[in-house]
C-alpha cells in the first residue's frame, strides 16, 4: 500500500539531490527577500534628501553619485538579482522534477509489477479503462502534490520568514500584527481545500467510466456494427462524455471558486494591512519609503502564501488519487510456489486428488479424483457451463485449487511451482488472442526455432497454403487480435505455435471448433503422433472430435467420472 509516509521515505533516498536544491532554494529565497526593500529606500534615501546606507554604499562603490546614479544602480542590482533568482529557481527545479518523475515512475512500476502478478481470476473481472485511469491521472494528481510539496513548500516557507524577519525590523508593530493575522487567512482557506476532494474523486470515477465504455466500444466495434448497434453504444458514450463534462465542470468550477474565496481573503488582508501602514505613517516613524516597502512585500508574499494553500488543496487530490492507486494493490496476487522439483523431464502422468475450486461463492467442481495418463488422448466432455475450461485451466497453473492437491508424475503443483507448470502445459482455447505483430511472432512469441521446425509446424498445423496467401507470408502483420486471419485459421495458428513450443502436456479446449470436418481430420491426423507422445487433453462438443481419443472423462454434477 502506498501512503504518505512511504513517499517521504522515497524521497529521502534522494537525499544528495534534495539537500542540493534545498541549498539552492535556500540562497534563491535569501537574493530575493531584498528585491521590494531596494526601490523604496531610494524613496527615504535620495527624494526625500534622508540619506542612509544603501546610497553611503553606492557613494563608497562609484564615487559620489547623482539621483538618477542611485535610480540606475538600484535597478540595474533589482534586474541582476531578478535575473539570478529565477536561474536558481530554474535549477532548483530540475533537481526536484528529477526527484517526483523518478517517484512516480517507481510508483507506476510497483503498480504494473503487481498486475503482473494478479491471479487470472481477478484479472477476468478487471477494467482496462479503470486502471489505466489510475495509472496515469491518479499518480499525476500525486506527481503533482509531490513537486509542490517538496519544491514549493520549502522554498515557500523560507520565503515568508525572510519577509517576516525584515517586516519585524522595518516596524515592529505592524510586522506583529500583519504575521498574526497572516496564519488566519491561510487556516481559513485550508477549511474550503477539503471540500475539493469530493469533486475530485467524482470526477476520476467518472473518467474511468467513460475510457472502460470508450474501450470496449472500440474494442468490439465489429460486433457493434455487426448487430447494427452503433446508436446505442454510442449513445452511451455521449451520456458518459456529457457526465464527464459536467463532473469536471464542477470540480474545476468549484476549486476554482474555493481557491478565488481564500485568495478573496487574502486580498481583504491586503487592503487592512495596507491602512495599517498608513496608520503606522500617520501615528508612529515609519516612514514614506518604508510604508512602501511594506506594500510591495505584502505582495511578494502572496505567492508563497497561495502555494502553501495549494499544496493543502493538492493534499487532499493526491490523498483521494492515492486511496484509488491502492485499490489496485487490494487485487488478489496469484500465490508463489518456489520452484522446487521438476516432474517434467519425462512423460506425464496428471492426477487430481480430492479437488474443489469455486470462482466466487458456488462450488465449480467438488472432489474431483482423476488420472490422466500420458501417450493417449483424454476427451473430457460435457455439458456447456460444466467446468471443463475450469478443469483445463488448473492443470494449467493458470488457476489454484482451493481445496485438494494436482500432481504431475506424484509431484504437487505446489513444489513445482505455477510458472514451471505454464512452462509445460500449452492450453489452446477455442477463442484464440493473437497479437497485432507479424505471423511470424504469433508463432514463435520471439523465441528462436528453425526454419525446418516452422515448416514442419505450418504444415502439420495445415497452414502453408494460408501462409502463401498472404501478402507478405510469415511477415504479415496480422492486424488487431488476429483478424486479418480467418477464425478457423487463427486456431491453427495457436496449434503450430503448441506444436514449436513442445510442451509435455497439452490441452485443446475447443480448438478445432472453428474447422470443417475435412480440414479438422487432417489436422488431427498430422498431430496424432505429437498428441500421443505426450499428455493430451482434448475438450470437445463434436462427436467426430470425441470419437478421436482413447478415454473419455465427463463433467457432471461438478464432477469428474471416467466413461472409458
Ligand atoms: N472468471 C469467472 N468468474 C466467475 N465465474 C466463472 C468464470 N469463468 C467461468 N465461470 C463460471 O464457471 C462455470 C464453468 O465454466 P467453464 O468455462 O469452465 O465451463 P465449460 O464446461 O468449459 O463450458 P463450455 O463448454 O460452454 O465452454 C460457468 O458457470 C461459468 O459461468
Amino acid at each position: 500500500m502506498l501512503t504518505f509516509k512511504k513517499l517521504l521515505k522515497e524521497i529521502q533516498k534522494y537525499k544528495k539531490e534534495f539537500i542540493t536544491a534545498q541549498i539552492i532554494a535556500l540562497i534563491a529565497t535569501i537574493i530575493s527577500i531584498p528585491i521590494p526593500l531596494l526601490m523604496p529606500l531610494l524613496i527615504d534615501e535620495v527624494l526625500l534628501n534622508k540619506g542612509g546606507r544603501w546610497i553611503d554604499f553606492i557613494n563608497f562603490i562609484f564615487g559620489n553619485c547623482s539621483a538618477f546614479c542611485y535610480v540606475a544602480v538600484t535597478l540595474s542590482v533589482v534586474i541582476a538579482l531578478r535575473g539570478l533568482f529565477i536561474l536558481l529557481n530554474v535549477s532548483q527545479t530540475y533537481f526536484f522534477e528529477k526527484i517526483t518523475k523518478d517517484i512516480t515512475y517507481k510508483i507506476r512500476i510497483r503498480v504494473i509489477e503487481h498486475l503482473k502478478r494478479i491471479s487470472l481470476n481477478e484479472y477476468e473481472n478487471l477494467k482496462t479503462g479503470d486502471i489505466a485511469s489510475r495509472l496515469i491521472s491518479d499518480v499525476n494528481t500525486v506527481e503533482e502534490f509531490l513537486i509542490k510539496s517538496v519544491s514549493k513548500f520549502v522554498i515557500s516557507f523560507l520565503t515568508l520568514i525572510g519577509v517576516a524577519i525584515v517586516l519585524l525590523s522595518i516596524n515592529l508593530k505592524l510586522g506583529l500584527f500583519i504575521l498574526l493575522l497572516n496564519p488566519f487567512v491561510v487556516v481559513l482557506s485550508g477549511k474550503l481545500a477539503r471540500k475539493v476532494k469530493k469533486y475530485k474523486l467524482s470526477q476520476n470515477k467518472t473518467i474511468s467510466i467513460f475510457q472502460e465504455a470508450l474501450i470496449e466500444t472500440l474494442e468490439l466495434f465489429d460486433q457493434i456494427k455487426a448487430y447494427n448497434k452503433e446508436s446505442f453504444f454510442f449513445k452511451r458514450l455521449f451520456l458518459l462524455a456529457q457526465e464527464l463534462k459536467e463532473k469536471s465542470f464542477e470540480f474545476s468550477y468549484k476549486s476554482e471558486a474555493f481557491n478565488k474565496v481564500s485568495f478573496l481573503m487574502f486580498l481583504i488582508g491586503y487592503e487592512v494591512f495596507r491602512a495599517a501602514g498608513i496608520l503606522a505613517v500617520a501615528y508612529d516613524n515609519l516612514s514614506i519609503g518604508m510604508m512602501i516597502a511594506v506594500f510591495s512585500y505584502l505582495w511578494f508574499m502572496m505567492t508563497p502564501i497561495q502555494e502553501i494553500i495549494n499544496i493543502q488543496y493538492s493534499f487532499f487530490s493526491a490523498k483521494a488519487a492515492l486511496e484509488r492507486i491502492n485499490k489496485l494493490f487490494e487485487l488478489k496476487k496469484e500465490p508463489i510456489y518456489p520452484h522446487k522439483k521438476n516432474p517434467f523431464n519425462k512423460e506425464v502422468e496428471i492426477e487430481t486428488k480430492n479437488l474443489y475450486f469455486k470462482y466466487k461463492d458456488e462450488w465449480i467442481l467438488e472432489d474431483v479424483n482423476v488420472k490422466i495418463e500420458p501417450f493417449k488422448i483424454t476427451a473430457l466432455i460435457g455439458a456447456s457451463g460444466g467446468g471443463k475450461t475450469t478443469f483445463a485451466k488448473l492443470i494449467a497453473g493458470l488457476l489454484v485449487v482451493d481445496k485438494g492437491v494436482i500432481l504431475y508424475n506424484g509431484v504437487s503443483f505446489r513444489e513445482i511451482g505455477l510458472n514451471e507448470i505454464r512452462n509445460h502445459v500449452a492450453l489452446i482455447l477455442q477463442e484464440t488472442k493473437l497479437f497485432n505483430d507479424t505471423l511470424y511472432f504469433n508463432l514463435t512469441l520471439g523465441e528462436n526455432f528453425t526454419e525446418k521446425e516452422i515448416m514442419e509446424a505450418l504444415k502439420k498445423a495445415e497452414l502453408v497454403k494460408v501462409v502463401e496467401k498472404l501478402p507478405d507470408g510469415l511477415d504479415t502483420y496480422i492486424g488487431k487480435n488476429g483478424v486479418k486471419l480467418s477464425g478457423g485459421e487463427r486456431q491453427r495458428v495457436a496449434i503450430a505455435r503448441a506444436l514449436l513450443f513442445k510442451p509435455k502436456v497439452v490441452i485443446l479446449d475447443e480448438s478445432t471448433s472453428a474447422l470443417d470436418i475435412d480440414t479438422e481430420d487432417r489436422v488431427f491426423k498430422n498431430i496424432e503422433d505429437f498428441l500421443k507422445s505426450r499428455t493430451s487433453i482434448i475438450i470437445a462438443h463434436r462427436a467426430e472430435t470425441i470419437a478421436k481419443a482413447n478415454e473419455i472423462l465427463m463433467v457432471k454434477n461438478r464432477k469428474i467420472l471416467k466413461i472409458s
